[in-house]
Order: C-alpha cells, then sequence, then structure tokens
C-alpha cells in the first residue's frame, strides 16, 4: 500500500440508498457547547518521538527530569525509554446549538476520535476548556464496556451509566438488543463479539437514553443497510428533540446524509467548519487530490495546496 493509499481509506461514493438525500435542516437553537482552544496531548512512554517527528508526526520528544524517587526506582528497573508527547488536538474553537448534527471528518491519525472524547469528559485537556449543557453520551469505539461480561450485563450497566434506572434498563432491554441486531450474541461476553457488532451495540446503549449530546464514533460503518437506516432515525429523533449529535466517520456518504454542519480537523487543527455541503464538497476535493499531508502542496489550508490547483478550505463561521 503506497502512502497515499493509506490516507486513501474513504468511502467517497454515495451509497444507494443515500442517493438523492438531503442534509437535514440546520435548525436554530441555544448554544449548547462551546469548546474554547482546546488543546490535548497524550504522554507516551518508550515512544519513538524523534523518528515520529522527523516523519511530521505532532509527536515531539521530552525532556523528564529524574526525580530522587525516580533514580532511585530505576536502579532497580530497565530503562523503559524516552517518553514522547503527541500533540493530538491544537487550539480547536467552535460552539454548537441545539438541534445541530455536527460530523467530524479528517484523514487517519488527524485527531477526530481525541476531539469526541475530550467533548464528551474522557480525555482532560491539556489546555483550552470545554462547556457543556446538558449529558454528553459518549459509548463510541473507545467507551469503557467491559469485553469480559455479556452484553446483558454491559447493556445494564451502561444504560445505569447514562442515568437510566435498572427498570428503565429492563424495559428498554429487548428494544437495544434489537437495535444492534446481535440476537442471542447478548448473552455471550462481548469479547467473543466481532468489532462491528461490539460497535453496534455500544451505539444501541448509547442512543437508548435520549441523550442531550449524542457521540457516535464510527459505528455506524459497521453495520448493514437496516442498521444504517434505524440509526439515521434515531439520530433524527435525538435531534428533533434538540438534542445535538456528534458523529465521527470516514464515510463521507454517511456524514452528508446525517449532519447538517461538518469540522474537518487536519493535524489537531480546524481547518474548516460550516454547512454539510460546503465542507464536504471541499474535503472530498482534497482526497480526490491524493496527495497525502506532508508531502509539497497536499496540506490542507496551504496557498493552492489541496494537490489539484484549487486553494485553501475557508473557514466558515459557525
Ligand atoms: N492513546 C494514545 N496514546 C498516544 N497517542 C495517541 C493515542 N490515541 C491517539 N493517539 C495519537 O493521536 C493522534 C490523533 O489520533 P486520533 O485517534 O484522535 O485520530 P483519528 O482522526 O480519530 O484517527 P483514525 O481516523 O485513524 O481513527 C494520532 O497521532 C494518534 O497516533
Amino acid at each position: 500500500m503506497t502512502e497515499a493509499d493509506a490516507h486513501m481509506d474513504f468511502d467517497l461514493e454515495l451509497e444507494p440508498e443515500d442517493v438523492g438525500e438531503t442534509p437535514p435542516e440546520t435548525p436554530i437553537g441555544d448554544p449548547c457547547l462551546v469548546v474554547d482552544d482546546l488543546h490535548v496531548v497524550y504522554r507516551v512512554i518508550g515512544g519513538r518521538g524523534k523518528k515520529e517527528a522527523a516523519k511530521g508526526a505532532n509527536v515531539r520528544e521530552v525532556e523528564v527530569k529524574e526525580s530522587f524517587f525516580r533514580r532511585l526506582i530505576s536502579s532497580s528497573r530497565q530503562h523503559v525509554g524516552a517518553v514522547s508527547e503527541v500533540h493530538a488536538v491544537r487550539g480547536i474553537s467552535f460552539t454548537v446549538r441545539h438541534g445541530e448534527s455536527v460530523g467530524i471528518v479528517g484523514v487517519n491519525g488527524s485527531g477526530k476520535s481525541t476531539l469526541l472524547r475530550a467533548v464528551a469528559g474522557l480525555m482532560p485537556p491539556k489546555s483550552g476548556s470545554v462547556h457543556v449543557s446538558g449529558e454528553p453520551s459518549l459509548l463510541g469505539v473507545n467507551a469503557a464496556l467491559m469485553p469480559q461480561l455479556t452484553g446483558e450485563r454491559n447493556i445494564m450497566i451502561g444504560g445505569l451509566a447514562l442515568g437510566l434506572t435498572p427498570k428503565q434498563v429492563e424495559e428498554r432491554f429487548d428494544d437495544v438488543v434489537e437495535f444492534a441486531g446481535i440476537g442471542d450474541f447478548v448473552y455471550l461476553p462481548m469479547k467473543t463479539y466481532s468489532s462491528g457488532m461490539g460497535a453496534r451495540l455500544r451505539f444501541a446503549i448509547s442512543s437508548a437514553a435520549s441523550p442531550d449530546i449524542l457521540m457516535i464514533d464510527e459505528a455506524l460503518a459497521t453495520g448493514d443497510a437496516a442498521f444504517k437506516a434505524r440509526s439515521k432515525a434515531r439520530i433524527e429523533e435525538v435531534r428533533e428533540n434538540a438534542g445535538t449529535v456528534f458523529l465521527v466517520s470516514h464515510s463521507i456518504s454517511t456524514i452528508e446524509a446525517m449532519c447538517t454542519r461538518v469540522l474537518w480537523v487536519h493535524e489537531g487543527k480546524l481547518v474548516m467548519d460550516g454547512p454539510t455541503m460546503e465542507v464536504a464538497e471541499r474535503y472530498k476535493e482534497y482526497v480526490r487530490g491524493q496527495r497525502p499531508p506532508g508531502r509539497k502542496g497536499g496540506r490542507p489550508g496551504a496557498k493552492n495546496g489541496n494537490g489539484n490547483g484549487k486553494g485553501a478550505p475557508r473557514k466558515v463561521d459557525a
């Protein structure tokens, strides 16, 4: 696989069921989420900061001043390597209103999932802030459900974590199983599930509680047409109740069908924010340019730099 291919694993084709669909209309509501100059940094012990940084990644090796305690234990432990920092989200700001469904797009490793997790409060920011009215619900790919427990137990745990009572979870149990389409697998440990089954169950649980802010990380890519249709209806339901939906997906057609607005993230920065059609078009142009970021002329935001002679993405006010 070439470097260009590595950045091209997108579904740029509209699927038959999406053809002719127009994105939902943008409703006007009060702000429910404000993200202000957000920075998120991962610290990795034993990383290869210099090598990664040389390849253009958002990585730097940091010097760690050895404390007395560290020196004491290091004499009895093997050296574990340098500490590296990955600056995954770099100064992102935006405001979201009730009733918006916001898609997040970007090439692999651009920071989409990290941004979503930070907004959900699962990642502490290095600096900047996230102000939320309402309780965000993220049970995406990295959710803290327990693989050794059965789907049944995880539905109960997930439901309680989302604020449902045990009785409410019991009442919604059959719906969740049917929505996820996992049948009798629900009585087996989640570690026996395919990744698609796990992702669908997490989405089914996370949307069961009608959350104020529903966050979905890639789950929709894992289902068949019927699951996608059910998901779309569920997302519409949340939006109609003036909730807010965040959706990370590699499938631009999914984003086009389900979102009113798109944030395009590249190397941890927000390069474009605007109505779905506008941003999706520019993003597709960029991806079709087949120039991976880091190569001359391939960086979004660079002057005439998306590889097809078109200029930098225009930042659109939210
Ligand atoms: N747990 C982690 N520890 C260290 N670095 C991480 C961790 N998770 C993500 N990263 C790094 O942070 C950056 C952003 O990753 P993130 O997963 O947010 O991107 P993404 O756009 O969601 O990627 P993908 O589309 O491949 O899922 C990448 O450089 C990635 O290597």
